[in-house]
């Protein structure tokens, strides 16, 4: 696992535009290398953002669609199309705008697929795994880039502080009941498979995110602080505004849009 960078950009706005340009710089070379690209995306404020940055981006067409996997950290266990879910979010953000392979489209289930949260997890973790190939040793395929959202509470994905979802050391996927945000049910990614990827990024911005980015960025145990855990295989990113890095000790983040 690497240690986190820090790149802060002087407000939400210019965050969104920034990460997107980034994504297609970083999607554009890792198809370049080898074909195809994963994406793992997020939902909440910014996450949402980014992707309305990127339908937006001029250079969004030098992205192969064709040959993106778009997955996502966590869910929402709502029925499908609610417009909470952080798939009907991405749709409208994004994926409804580009020519993207339906079919390299990977949502978690809706809880109107009539399964139970814990077999929605496992069949989640199925597609995981029937897309992985012999390279990339492991039950995920090698994420490119896996996105998160940083909760006030430093929750990432839908792993909360404290709940049984950070002790899990073995399935990439997880169902969790009683989550303190609502919906209270959701599906998630776990630790291990986050750390799988390649590079994660962690964006946030706002004064409420400030509290959770600095115990995120401290030698704080995932399960008091989840964002503490966000690490990336080969590079971890947190990408901040102002507002988000106002707690940082002096020094540690590198202003990239004064
Ligand atoms: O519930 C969730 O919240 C987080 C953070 O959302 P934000 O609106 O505070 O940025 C998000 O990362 C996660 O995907 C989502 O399910």
């Amino acid at each position: 696992m690497t240690a986190p960078s820090v790149l802060v950009h002087h407000d939400q706005s210019l965050l969104a535009k920034a990460v997107a340009a980034r994504l297609v710089t970083r999607l554009v070379d890792a198809q370049a290398a080898t074909g195809g690209a994963h994406l793992v995306l997020t939902g909440g404020g910014v996450g949402t953002a980014v992707l309305e940055e990127l339908a937006a981006a001029p250079a969004r067409d030098a992205i192969d669609w064709g040959h993106l996997d778009v997955w996502w950290g966590d869910e929402r266990y709502l029925p499908t199309g609610h417009e909470e879910r952080n798939e009907t979010g991405a749709r409208k953000a994004l994926l409804d705008h580009v020519d993207i392979d339906p079919k390299r489209i990977h949502p978690m289930p809706s809880s109107d697929s009539g399964l139970s949260p814990e077999d929605a997890a496992e069949q989640y973790a199925a597609e995981l795994r029937a897309a992985t190939r012999p390279e990339d040793h492991g039950v995920v395929p090698s994420f490119d880039v896996l996105m998160l959202g940083l909760g006030p509470d430093s929750h990432v994905a839908s792993l909360f502080p404290g709940m049984p979802a950070l002790y899990e050391e073995e399935r990439p996927v997880v169902a969790v009941h009683g989550a303190p945000k609502p919906p209270p049910t959701r599906i998630s990614l776990t630790l291990p498979a986050i750390h799988t990827a390649r590079e994660v990024w962690v964006i946030a911005a706002g004064e409420s995110k400030a509290g959770a980015v600095h115990l995120a960025l401290s030698d704080a145990g995932p399960v008091q602080v989840p964002g503490a855990g966000a690490r990336g295989r080969q590079r971890t990113l947190f990408l901040l505004d102002r507002t988000a890095a106002g707690k940082l000790p002096p020094g540690l983040g590198r202003i990239a849009s004064p």
